[in-house]
């Protein structure tokens, strides 16, 4: 079976499941109501970007006097790295050829989008901020493709980076090389920590999902004394809900709200997390990856909640930005015992549905915390909603891993 808008077919029905551009649920009911960011407005409401060199409050860990600072410099840089970064994933997703997918010793899958986006976002950042000192943390690194079996793919990356970069005609830097690519892609070994500012990004989160022709995303934050003060999500194939149209660019500044615009180019509208106050009403968003994600777990927890709807599984942090206008209500998240999580898998999620009002903890209720190097230490996993929720579904969550931990 499929549906249409236009010509462009949304739905099919793989194996009793709907398959929604990425998005799977368990259940064909009340397309509507479910999928609200494709199928009607959602609960936004437009208002002026906010105004360039706005001053905003810096908190500073080290200091108890927050001094005001503005990191309009650093969001527009940003922006324009991410943008860019997801003009060269598109690119490569359309044509992805089983060559483009390589195992990392890690056996997940990276692909020369991955590499091509970090080596764009590095060298943007760069070239956009030459009087910041420059520091990313960020997911991957040239160990693999420095070996002689990589050469075609670090030729293939390496003219990517240089093709992306002509098309835009704003960045002035000649042809790279490859020794630039790699090096550009090394820029992002930092350890980020609790001093100064550090950029992290994750070049393509949702590799999986890329890989699957689905959601994912290019996912850009900074952090200031060990706090997360700007987040930029690219969500290529996320659909701006107003008019269907694919391509949402989300970007979040401490103390100045959560926007979305097009990736390519509408005027910014404002967003806000649900408000929904009613268990009842709430969908959820979990990892399409079981292997991400305990999913018999937030079955559970939406059990005791008394969620009605299925659980939406979308790939990537699409689901920070989803949720942070208004799709969904809860997000639910729990590795397997024995994961780390990487502070680039959270870090611009996190700030974008923060400044759209939203919640995020650890599954004890502990805020989470950036500074501490690459990996964000936690209680058992990562729970998300607006306020209202959060105390309701905090029980749930407690419970839930009270009564698994006791049936082990
Ligand atoms: N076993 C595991 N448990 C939890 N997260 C995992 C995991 N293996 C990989 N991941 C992380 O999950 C991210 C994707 O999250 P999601 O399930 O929300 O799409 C991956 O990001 P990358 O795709 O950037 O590697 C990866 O960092
Ligand atoms: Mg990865
Ligand atoms: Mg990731
Ligand atoms: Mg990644």
């Amino acid at each position: 079976m499929s549906v249409s808008i236009g010509q462009t077919p949304l739905i099919r029905v793989v194996s009793h499941s709907l398959h929604i551009n990425a998005i799977t649920v368990t259940s064909p009911h009340s397309i509507s109501k479910r999928f609200p960011f494709i199928f009607s407005l959602h609960r936004s409401t437009t208002a002026t970007p906010p105004p360039n060199l706005r001053a905003v409050r810096r908190r500073s860990s080290s200091s108890s006097s927050a001094s005001t600072m503005s990191y309009d410099r650093q969001l527009a840089a940003a922006k324009k790295a991410a943008s860019l970064a997801s003009r060269l994933c598109q690119k490569v997703q359309k044509a992805l050829l089983q060559s483009d997918v390589q195992s990392k010793s890690d056996k997940s899958p990276v692909t020369v989008a991955d590499y091509g986006s970090q080596a764009l976002v590095s060298l943007v950042l760069g070239k956009e901020l030459p009087s910041f000192p420059f520091s990313l943390v960020a997911e991957e690194d040239s160990e693999d493709l420095r070996k002689e079996e990589s050469r075609e793919t670090l030729h293939r990356i390496t003219e990517l980076v240089n093709e992306t970069l002509a098309s835009d005609g704003t960045i002035d830097i000649s042809p790279l090389s490859e020794e630039d690519v790699l090096k550009a892609i090394d820029n992002g070994k930092s350890e980020g920590g609790p001093h100064g500012q550090h950029w992290v990004l994750d070049p393509i989160d949702g590799t999986k999902g890329f890989v699957r022709g689905d959601q994912y995303a290019i996912a850009l934050g900074l952090l200031d004394e060990g706090k997360v003060v700007l987040g930029v999500l690219a969500c290529p194939n996320l659909p701006m809900a107003s008019d269907e149209k694919k391509g949402c660019l989300f970007y979040a500044q401490i103390d100045a709200g959560t926007y979305v615009q097009s990736l390519d180019g509408s005027p910014p509208t404002k967003v806000h997390v649900s408000t929904i106050e009613n268990p009842e009403e709430a969908s959820f968003f979990e990892s399409y990856e079981a292997a991400h994600s305990l999913h018999e777990l937030s079955s559970s927890i939406a059990k005791k909640l008394g969620v009605k709807a299925p659980p939406v599984r979308i790939d990537s942090q699409a689901k920070y930005g989803a949720l942070s206008r208004g799709d969904g209500a809860i997000y639910l998240r729990f590795p397997h015992k024995g994961y780390r999580e990487k502070i680039w898998d959270h870090a611009a999620g996190y700030m974008v549905v923060a400044e759209a009002g939203g919640v995020v903890t650890d599954a004890g209720g502990n805020p989470l915390d950036f500074s501490k190097g690459r990996y964000l230490d936690l209680d058992t996993g990562i729970i998300v909603t607006n306020k209202k929720l959060m105390p309701a579904l905090l029980k749930a969550v407690q419970d839930s891993i009270h009564e698994r931990s006791s049936s082990l």
